[in-house]
């Protein structure tokens, strides 16, 4: 069968994003992972599923996958090429929306200028909403946790965006060990559900540099929960001011957060890169 899909892009983290309101789409995992293949599929970091959402006070539902097929609860990047794509597919008429992931509803807005502003909701600490398995009983949370890495100690802040984040503060990122270090903190038994693994360089109060190894999808040009996650952590550090300017390999993005049960507001480009259409093998479809 023929599945319609648009390859979008957020500071260069890249999606398929797939319209699931007027095709009825279902992929297994090992679809999913084909797809995702630079070489042999399509190839992104994440698969965007738009659906109609049964709620009458939210436009639409978000479901959001890994190249490794595994889906997950929220992605920064693709919420503002969601919103693109609604708009520009006709999905909506609508310049705001509210739109259901996995762990909660986030409010897109298409801005005047191009670039898209999301409302990405209250950021969590508390090591039991990461999850994350903290060494001693946590009294609330903690700004900074040390994390062991094979005797070496890591001070962490923890972040859920929806997802989890573990952030550091470094000297220089593109001195950072990304590449060594990232893959062991993903995968560190203190982290139940894995981890995305932020390392950020304050520049001043008001910009940082921001390198992010992706849980299932390793480092990516950019992350938008990462660069939420990082700037809280840094605003909760007493490093940084409210609002952010986070430097990425991909390109920039602007992030404010007021601190305690706010909101975290993330603004930055979404990019349609072109349309496609795939045949689909076996008893996935999309009619
Ligand atoms: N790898 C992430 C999902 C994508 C997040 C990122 N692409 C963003 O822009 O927030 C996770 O497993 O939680």
């Amino acid at each position: 069968m023929k599945l319609q899909f648009t390859k979008m892009q957020g500071l260069g983290n890249d999606f398929m994003v797939i319209d699931g309101v007027n095709q009825q789409v279902k992929l297994s995992t090992d679809t999913i992972r084909q797809l995702g293949d630079r070489h042999f599929g399509i190839g992104f970091d994440q698969l965007l599923l738009v659906e109609n959402s049964p709620r009458a006070d939210i436009d639409f539902s978000y479901r959001i996958f890994n190249n490794d097929g595994g889906e997950v609860e929220q992605c920064g990047n693709g919420a503002r090429c969601f919103a693109r794509f609604v708009h520009d597919k006709k999905l909506s008429l609508k310049k705001e929306i509210a739109v259901e992931t996995a762990r909660g509803v986030i409010y897109p807005r298409l801005e005047d200028n191009g670039h898209v502003s999301v409302n990405m909701g209250v950021p969590q600490f508390t090591p039991k909403e990461i999850p994350f398995l903290a060494d001693a009983i946590e009294e609330g949370d903690r700004v900074i946790h040390s994390l062991d890495v094979d005797g070496v100690s890591f001070e962490i802040s923890v972040v859920s965006m929806g997802n989890p984040h573990a952030v550091q503060v470094v000297a220089d990122v593109e001195a950072a060990p990304v590449a060594s270090i990232g893959p062991k903190i993903e995968n560190h038994p203190q982290f139940p559900s894995k981890v995305n693994v932020g390392f950020m360089q304050i520049i001043s109060r008001d910009e940082i540099k921001l390198r992010v190894f992706e849980r299932a999808a390793g480092e990516t040009l950019a992350c938008g929960t990462g660069a939420c996650a990082a700037v809280v952590a840094g605003i909760r550090r007493g490093l940084l001011n409210p609002r952010v300017r986070v430097i990425t390999h991909g390109g920039e993005l602007t992030i404010a957060w007021e601190g305690n049960s706010q909101a975290v507001w993330m603004t930055g480009p979404a990019v349609t890169v072109f349309d496609g259409t795939i045949n689909l093998q076996g008893e996935e479809y999309a009619a």
